[in-house]
């Protein structure tokens, strides 16, 4: 099966390609190779190369940025898979569009379930339900949440860093949601793909956490490691106390037990895929 790989440098297009299944011939792109702002070019190279299969990891996922920068957010994040879509269509390829937490409000009483209504908050979040739209009715989309992996752009790549250059830290407590494991997240992709599932699905790791929760278990597990030299207080504090242009949901748990039944596998705690992420970072040194 030919598999087409957009985002390639990216945290997930990264495990796309280690965990990709043998009978698998995978073409990884990165944005010099394609660009995604432009359509025409995205459509063009899905022609020539005609994939059986095209897994969309590229994307714009600057959260705050984006509030700034809509107009290209849009473009990558759904024009671009308008144009796979298309293309894919007269090509006879299958899709799979990755999506996020970011496209609720955070209102719910519960978990999101994947049919739940959308109502993001961000350009971001925006962006993101529009590419879901674009990647139509036969596509797998797969909507995940605080994605993270050794040497990736990540919520703890960041806190190692001011953990190691502050004498404090202030860390939003009251934004509920689920951290993820890039790694995790492309085994199940491969997953659903062997399936040939279509529709909508949810990945993210087990168990919930805030922003300060994940904050003191990437500081604790990264003492025990020996990643960190010291400990510095972590403080929890409020949303309206940590201003940022872009607006994130208070709450963004996504019900993956639909996902899980289809797969008939088991569910990782984020804290366990956290340690070994954190394995692998000392590992790169
Ligand atoms: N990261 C997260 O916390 C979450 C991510 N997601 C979704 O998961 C998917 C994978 O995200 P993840 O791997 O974590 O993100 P990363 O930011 O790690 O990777 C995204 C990749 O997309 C590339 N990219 C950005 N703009 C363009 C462009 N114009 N043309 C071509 N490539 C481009 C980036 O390249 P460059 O480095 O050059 O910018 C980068 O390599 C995305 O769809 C994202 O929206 C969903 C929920 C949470
Ligand atoms: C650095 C820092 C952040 N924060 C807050 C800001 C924010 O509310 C929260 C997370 O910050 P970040 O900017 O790292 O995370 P952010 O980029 O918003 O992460 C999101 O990325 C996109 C791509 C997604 O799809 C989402 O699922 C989610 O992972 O932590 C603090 O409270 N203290 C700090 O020192
Ligand atoms: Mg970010």
């Amino acid at each position: 099966m030919k598999v087409l790989v957009t985002g390639s440098a990216g945290q997930l297009g990264r495990a796309l390609q280690t965990s990709a299944p043998p009978a698998c011939e995978v073409t990884a792109v990165d944005r010099a190779e394609l660009d995604l702002a432009d359509a025409a070019a995205v459509g063009a190279f899905v022609h020539g190369l005609k994939p059986d299969l095209l897994v969309n990891a590229a994307a714009y996922t600057a959260v705050d940025k984006a509030e700034s920068e809509e107009a290209l957010a849009h473009a990558v994040n759904a024009d671009a898979v308008a144009a796979m879509a298309e293309a894919l269509r007269a090509t006879g390829g299958r899709l799979v569009q990755v999506s996020t937490d970011f496209v609720f409000d955070g209102s719910s009483p519960r978990a999101y379930r994947p049919d739940d209504a959308r109502n993001p908050l961000s350009a971001y979040g925006r962006t993101k339900a529009a590419g879901e739209d674009a990647a139509g009715p036969d596509a797998l989309i797969v909507r995940t949440a605080w994605v993270h992996a050794a040497g990736g752009a990540n919520f703890v790549r960041t806190m190692l860093r001011l953990m190691a250059e502050r004498e404090s830290l202030r860390v939003v407590a009251d934004q509920i949601g689920a951290p993820t494991w890039a790694g995790g997240l492309a085994a199940t992709i491969w997953g659903l793909v062997a399936k040939d599932a279509r529709g909508i699905f949810h990945h993210t790791d087990a168990g919930t956490a805030s922003w300060y929760d994940f904050a003191v278990a990437i500081q604790e597990e990264a003492l025990a490691l020996g990643l960190l030299a010291r400990a510095v207080p972590v403080i929890p504090i409020a949303t309206a106390d940590y201003p940022t242009p872009a607006t994130r949901p208070a709450f963004s748990l996504l019900d993956c037990s639909a996902t899980r039944a289809a797969l008939g596998d088991g569910y990782t705690h984020w804290r366990t895929h956290l340690r070994a992420m954190l394995k692998e970072e000392l590992a790169l040194g």
